[in-house]
């Protein structure tokens, strides 16, 4: 781990988990993650292009020097362009997602949600032959393929295998087995980054990418969850697309850490109507002195339309 402040290990009935490996104090950053795999959460055909395809920060509409590859995938900057070239997005997969979103009549018959799983495929197939270690993290990630993934798998490995094989330097053998494997670690280990709410999604939110963060993939599920992530993708000015995992309060040396992988209050639904909000609430980081924050940020925030904090009157 990278983090001082999380142990991993063993815990009975949930597999790998994360545990406080000193007392943690409400509002601490316990894990500064960065993905190793993103992806867009876009459908490939006729996706509206609102995020660079690098960085997934939105673009502006009054952006003059946004850019765009030859297959005219759209980045905010010539920057975000010559650092995707560079790493990301390599002449194969930016052919690949061309190919795939040429042959519309082929997907526009499946779910959408294949077009997506499309965009992971080729993701990790890349992540394959650009960095074949944090390929093999992804592989050790908890998951086991289901009967979805294989029906999944089956379409999306013939289509793939048709239109766009990955290069013959791929380290692993290129199998219908593996594209079910990898199905099944993006579903039990992405972490969706959230599109703000804004007049142009009717308020409602949606994910603008999915990634798949290696230390952060460790955090098992609790209703009541003592720790909550946080991503600043608009916002923060580098290394945008890290999520932040902060404690909700205090926690003693050994405590499981546990993130809600869903929103926490039950009744989610009628409050979701009324407030378009499907996040948890957690302390900013202590101040220097160690006094806690009585300034509550939500993890949901909207940075455009909505405060994201709530000071509470008593202290926390
Ligand atoms: C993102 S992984 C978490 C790390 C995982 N435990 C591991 O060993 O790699 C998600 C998976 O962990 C397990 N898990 C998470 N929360 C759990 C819980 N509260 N009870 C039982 N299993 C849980 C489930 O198998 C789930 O699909």
């Amino acid at each position: 781990m990278s983090s001082g402040f999380l142990k991993r290990t063993e815990i009975e009935g949930r597999g790998r988990g994360l545990v406080a490996s000193q007392p943690l104090k409400a509002g601490e950053i316990v894990l500064r993650d960065s993905p190793i795999l993103l992806y867009s959460a876009l459908p490939l055909i006729n996706p509206s292009s609102v995020y660079c395809s690098n960085c997934f920060r939105t673009l502006s509409s009054s952006s003059s020097c946004s850019s765009s590859c030859s297959h005219h995938h759209v980045f905010c900057s010539q920057n975000c362009l010559s650092a995707a070239l560079a790493s990301s997005h390599s002449p194969w997969l930016c052919q690949a997602l061309s190919r795939l979103r040429d042959c519309a009549p082929l997907l526009l018959e499946q779910p959408v949600e294949q077009q997506v799983q499309a965009r992971f495929l080729v993701a990790a197939y890349h992540l394959a032959l650009y960095s074949p270690s944090q390929f093999q993290i992804l592989l050790s990630l908890e998951g086991a393929p289901d009967a979805a993934d294989t029906t999944a798998a089956h379409f999306l490995h013939s289509l793939i295998s048709s239109l766009c094989p990955p290069p013959s330097t791929l380290p692993v053998p290129f199998s219908l087995e593996l594209a079910a494997a990898l199905l099944a670690k993006d579903k039990l280990n992405a972490f969706g980054l959230m599109e703000p709410c804004s007049s142009r999604n009717s308020g409602q939110r949606s994910v603008r990418a999915y990634g798949i963060y290696p230390n952060a993939s460790f955090f098992n599920h609790d209703c009541l969850p003592n720790a909550c992530r946080f991503d600043y993708v608009d916002t923060a000015p580098d290394r945008n697309t890290d999520i932040v995992v902060r404690m909700i309060h205090d926690v003693p040396q050994g405590r499981e850490i546990c993130l809600s992988y869903f929103p926490v209050n039950e009744n989610y639904a009628s409050r979701q109507r009324r407030e378009n909000c499907w996040g948890t609430l957690a302390p900013l980081p202590p101040k220097d002195d160690g006094t806690a924050s009585n300034i509550m940020e939500c993890n949901a925030h909207s940075p455009q339309k909505t405060p994201s904090i709530i000071v509470l009157q008593a202290s926390v």
